[in-house]
């Protein structure tokens, strides 16, 4: 099982690289991988495995975070209407997105960061992402809000982004212009 030892951290290569893609169909290795960082995802957010394993909840892991350069991202919440967002993910595409932006009034926080970074982070309100998942199936998802900023915050680690990346240097509480707040 995945635990925050398999988690690198700011400094390593791994998260300021761009990744590569995964060749499809995908190895029986990368399939168990992606379905290991769903897994991890499901423990971070259950209270017992949490304090048994000492782990980061998170609602999103990409590769690159395990120091694997490979386009692959598990996602994992349950959104405030009760919607579950439950994927994992070969070769993520934002293939459009919205001029609107938006930003989660509490900020980001990534499981690369052992510190916390204050500020918005201004991102897509609106996104429509093309990807495999786990089960080979083709997928084109249209997303908003809170379920967009999870995608971009790990389509960023692909692209050896991360999230303060984002946030503005001068006033890292800069409302950004045209952004709406999501809490
Ligand atoms: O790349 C994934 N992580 O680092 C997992 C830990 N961070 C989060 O779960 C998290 C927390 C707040 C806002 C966003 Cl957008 C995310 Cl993604
Ligand atoms: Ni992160």
């Amino acid at each position: 099982m995945i635990t925050m030892e398999n988690i690198v951290r700011e400094g390593h290569p791994a998260l300021r690289e761009v990744a590569t893609e995964v060749t499809l169909p995908p190895s029986d290795e990368e399939i168990n991988l992606l379905s290991d960082m769903l897994t991890y995802l499901k423990n971070s957010q259950d209270d017992e495995m949490c304090s048994t394993y000492d782990l980061r909840p998170g609602v999103g892991l990409a590769a690159p975070q395990l120091g694997i350069t490979k386009r692959m991202v598990a996602i994992h919440f349950e959104d405030l209407n009760g919607k579950l967002y439950s994927y994992g993910l070969f070769n993520p595409k934002i293939v459009s997105h919205s001029v609107e932006k938006a930003y989660l009034s509490a900020g980001e926080g990534c499981l690369s960061v052992d510190r916390n970074v204050e500020g918005y982070v201004p991102r897509y309100a609106r996104i429509t992402v093309t990807a495999t998942d786990l089960e080979g199936n083709k997928l084109k998802l249209r997303l908003r809000d809170y379920a967009a900023i999870v995608f971009q915050h790990e389509i960023d680690h692909l692209n050896g982004v991360m999230f303060y990346d984002h946030i503005n240097k001068e006033n890292p509480y800069t409302i950004p212009d045209n952004a709406k707040a999501i809490n």
